[in-house]
């Protein structure tokens, strides 16, 4: 377990995390979210001991990290910047850090193949691609067999095959009741990986929920109308007691009515119709909405062509409305 309990850093006049409190707790997998520049990577260099806070404080399983008495036994890490010696072979890599940790060699062996790197064990790092330096950082966070874990953006860099088995993996080591703390600034991964979510933004606790309650509160399901005749539309589906506003592509949303239903509105009305789609608003719109405010640098938001004035509109960056983007099988 990982309490955090008012974390604090300053740097000068600019506060980059401002009295986090929050407890990652073990056997599930908890998402550490927030837009960039947020505060995540400086709170999980505190978490290591590798930054030392303003204020507050940091205990897992109850102690500082530099009481530990064997760190890599405790807790394994990927940070996003991973030193790693240029010369040395990745198995060699592994051998040096398993040594200095009092870690048996054929440790090394297991975790090369477990991440996939066995092929390249006497490779140099320096010729890896991002996503295989990733790979050989998790294998360095798994050495010791840690109980609590912690990865920085694991799943940069990778493709969609690493993509999944960094998330199987996860998944894995939190049912073999681990405390698993990853970060990322895409909530549509999260969804699919995390159990819990814990939402920063400008260095502040937005939110310390369960993935599923922020999906229930926030998977909001509409129906998209698209007509030649959209003020006709509307005033038909008003007269029927349904509110459409107008959506951010230049069609009128729905909430709460059947796809069915608004179609034979408008058939009575005479209105053509070009498109009629149930839709659900995508989570990362959900956590795009939350963390708005505390975006630093925004990018340009314009309303689309043709949208009236005042119109909901799209965010000035990452994706739009997309797919349901929840994950399956969790109850
Ligand atoms: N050593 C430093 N000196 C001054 N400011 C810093 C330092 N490290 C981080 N910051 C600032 O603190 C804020 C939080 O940065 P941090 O890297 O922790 O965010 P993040 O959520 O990990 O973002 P990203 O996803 O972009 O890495 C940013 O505004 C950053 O510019």
């Amino acid at each position: 377990m990982i309490e955090l309990d008012g974390l604090t850093k300053r740097y000068g006049g600019k506060t980059a995390v401002a009295g986090l409190t929050f407890t990652v707790r073990p056997g599930i997998v908890t998402g550490f979210l927030g837009p960039n520049g947020a505060g995540k990577s400086t709170t999980m260099r505190m978490m290591l001991g590798l930054d030392r806070p303003t204020a507050g404080r940091v205990r897992i399983d109850g102690r500082r990290y530099d009481q530990l008495q064997e760190p890599l036994h405790e807790v394994g890490a990927l940070l996003e910047a991973k030193a790693v010696h240029p010369g040395r072979t990745a198995r060699n890599h592994l051998r040096c850090l398993a040594y200095s940790n009092g870690i048996p060699e054929r440790r090394v062996g297991e975790v090369l193949e477990l991440v996939g790197l066995g092929a390249v064990a006497d490779k140099r790092p320096k010729g890896f691609s991002l996503g295989m330096g990733q790979r050989l950082g998790i294998a360095s966070a798994l050495l010791g067999d840690p109980r609590i874990l912690m990865f920085d953006e694991p799943v940069n860099g990778l493709d969609p095959e690493g993509i999944h088995w960094v998330r199987t993996m996860m998944r894995h080591l939190a049912a073999e009741g681990r405390t698993v703390f990853v970060s990322s600034h895409l909530m549509s991964e999260m969804a699919l990986t995390a159990d819990h979510l814990i939402v920063i933004g400008q260095g502040r606790l937005l939110a310390d929920t369960s993935m599923n309650a922020f999906i229930r509160e926030n998977s909001r399901s509409y129906v998209l109308l698209r007509s030649p005749e959209p003020e006709r539309l509307r005033d038909a589906l008003a007269a029927a007691g349904h509110r459409a506003v107008a959506g951010a592509d230049g069609g009128l949303e729905v909430d709460g009515a059947e796809a069915a239903a608004l179609g034979e509105v408008a058939a009575a009305a005479g209105v053509t119709l070009h498109e009629l789609s149930p839709r659900q608003a995508s989570l990362e719109e959900a956590f795009m909405q939350l963390t708005h405010e505390s975006v630093e640098y925004h990018g340009r938001a314009q309303p689309p062509d043709g949208a009236p004035p005042g119109a909901p509109r799209g965010p000035g960056w990452g994706p739009g409305a997309g797919g349901p983007g929840t994950r399956g099988g969790e109850g």
